[in-house]
């Protein structure tokens, strides 16, 4: 895990589109800033880029994934193949939730066999998606590697599971919920934080 964000918490700004319930905790310019030290913990990790394959998970895990290869190719000009990753028929819930709309599963050409996949997806919270991606992948391949980014770490794993890169990393309570819009699904750049029941 990144050791560079010690996940204290700011007091948020009240957030106007979503009303007295949401708080602004990151902005654009922070959003990207994270995304670009990101890249470059990436780079550091792998020792360049050959081997890696970036997969963002539905829905923000993608454009995410999108943004970090842009950045990883303005740091090593190979740069690194992208594509997304469903986990919906691999959850654990489906049978409590049965009617979630099924993501895209697009592999880069590449393939996963014997390379270093990065998982990346906007929120880690239970650590459930990311069992249901580790499950997911192993029906396409046999990566070397598994590697997790995440932009918002916000804690209570259910589950083993750790980002080895995150954005923030930001102390919730499980009554609260973290949001994370961004510019490509949601047209803004912010990650929000809102209080109380009845937001999950
Ligand atoms: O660690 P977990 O407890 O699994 O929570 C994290 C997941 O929850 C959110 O996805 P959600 O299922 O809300 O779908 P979305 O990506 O379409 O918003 C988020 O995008 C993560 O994928
Ligand atoms: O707070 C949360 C929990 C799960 N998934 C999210 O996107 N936010």
């Amino acid at each position: 895990m990144s050791h560079t964000d010690q996940g204290t918490r700011v007091p948020p700004e009240p957030h106007p589109a979503n009303g007295a319930n949401g708080s602004v905790v990151l902005g654009h310019a922070e959003i990207q800033r994270a995304l670009t030290r990101i890249a470059h913990e990436i780079v550091e990790r792998n020792k360049g880029v050959a081997d890696v394959v970036l997969l963002g998970i539905p829905s923000r895990g993608v454009p995410l994934a999108r943004r970090l290869a842009e950045r990883l190719a303005t740091i090593e000009p190979a740069g690194a193949p992208v594509g997304s990753l469903d986990v919906t028929m691999y959850r654990d819930d489906l049978r409590s939730h049965p009617t979630r709309a099924i993501g895209r599963t697009d592999v880069p050409g590449t393939g996963i066999d014997g390379k270093v996949v990065v998982l990346v997806d906007d929120v880690l919270y239970s650590g459930r998606t990311i069992r249901a991606a580790l499950d997911a992948l192993s029906d396409l391949g046999r990566p070397r590697a598994v590697q997790l980014a995440a932009l918002v770490d916000r804690g209570h794993r259910e589950l083993p599971i750790r980002a080895d890169f995150v954005g923030k990393n930001l102390p919730t309570a499980h009554t609260e919920r973290v949001r994370v819009r961004l510019t490509e699904t949601d047209g803004e750049d912010a990650v929000l934080i809102e209080s109380g029941e009845g937001t999950r």
